[in-house]
């Protein structure tokens, strides 16, 4: 009896695709995530490196200088020259609104989305020493650190902000700049340092970041031929909820100027594809960077079948937000 041997299946022909990433280890490891499930799908696939703005302006908090839109403005340049066809971020790192001419064609399964505790001095702020000082390198980190600091009666504690990619920040904790630090549990697994988590922070004590943990592939909008590549990569369940997450960031102006914080799960059973109904349950917290301790926050919940009914549940938490008194941020 003769078996032939079946190609690989392939949702689209093979492609000859070129993927632009950024250069610090995790984008690496992002793009070359990607990379092997391309292949794995038959498609030929290489890398182009880049530096972005982002990763040249290593002194400043980045909000005071751009924001997030630079760490993809350069990539997407390369997607418009036809230098590469597709981009892998960190969801986090997009901007809500794409630039004209630019899709999200692909959300796919996110890592873990809580906030890692990384430090020589035990397991959490309770354990630091008197005037200790915390890294952070967001404001929503920033304001939710403070108020956990503050629930704590640890008004000694300090916190700093902290620049640089994963391995610069690690560094500056190791050379005793900071006491501890606190950055994404998805970007230390990603590069096999869990070992270094001293503590997950639950979303209840430290809401994570619309998108966090989730890595989001945006190509030109025409590519067609890309976007149905990609198809196979996506993961229903991860873009329905951070459709809402960013919603909430979209209609509050987020961006890494403002502490905001969304978060979405599903209630019961995930859904396994488009259209299927499930349970979305979308935490969101605003907080004032002026007024440390003001603090707002909404939970809301909705069967959810698509990205508009998610992107609706997003908007209505934004509006529970902005009626505790959140304010609209214009960029
Ligand atoms: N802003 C930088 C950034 N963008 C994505 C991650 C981690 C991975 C992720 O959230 O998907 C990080 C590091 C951090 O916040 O500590």
């Amino acid at each position: 009896m003769t078996v032939a041997s079946a190609p690989p299946a392939t949702a689209s022909p093979a492609l000859d695709l070129t993927i632009a990433t950024r250069e610090s280890r995790l984008a690496l490891w992002q793009a070359e995530h990607v990379q092997a499930r391309l292949q794995a799908s038959g498609h030929r696939v290489r890398l182009l490196g880049m530096t972005t703005r982002g990763d040249q302006i290593l002194d400043r908090t980045l909000s005071k200088v751009g924001g997030k839109g630079l760490f993809v403005k350069e990539l997407e340049v390369a997607l418009e020259q036809g230098r590469a066809d597709l981009a892998v971020h960190s969801l986090k790192d997009v901007p809500m609104e794409l630039p004209p001419g630019f899709a999200l064609a692909c959300v796919m399964a996110r890592e873990d989305p809580r906030d890692a505790w990384v430090s020589p001095h035990g397991d959490g702020p309770e354990t630091l020493p008197a005037g200790a000082v915390v890294g952070t390198s967001s404001l929503r980190r920033q304001v939710l650190l403070r108020a956990l600091l503050r629930r704590l009666g640890r008004d000694d504690v300090r916190v700093e902000p902290l620049r640089g990619n994963l391995d610069t920040r690690l560094r500056k904790l190791d050379e005793g700049q900071y006491h501890a630090i606190v950055l994404a549990a998805a970007g230390l697994r990603r590069l096999g340092l869990q070992a270094r988590i001293r503590r997950l922070f639950e979303p209840e004590v430290m809401l994570p970041a619309a998108g966090q943990g989730a890595l989001g592939i945006e190509i030109v909008a025409v590519r067609t031929d890309v976007a149905a590549a990609l198809a196979p990569l996506a993961h229903w369940a991860t873009w329905c909820a951070v459709e809402a997450e960013r919603a909430v960031s979209r209609a509050l102006g987020g961006s890494c100027s403002v502490p905001l914080a969304a978060y979405a799960t599903w209630a019961g059973r995930a859904p396994g594809g488009a259209g299927e109904s499930a349970e979305l349950v979308l935490r969101a917290a605003w907080g004032d960077a002026e007024r440390p301790g003001a603090l707002c926050e909404a939970v809301v919940r909705a069967e959810v079948a698509t990205l508009e009914q998610a992107r609706a549940l997003g908007e209505r938490a934004a509006h529970a937000l902005l009626a505790q008194g959140a304010r609209v941020t214009v960029a």
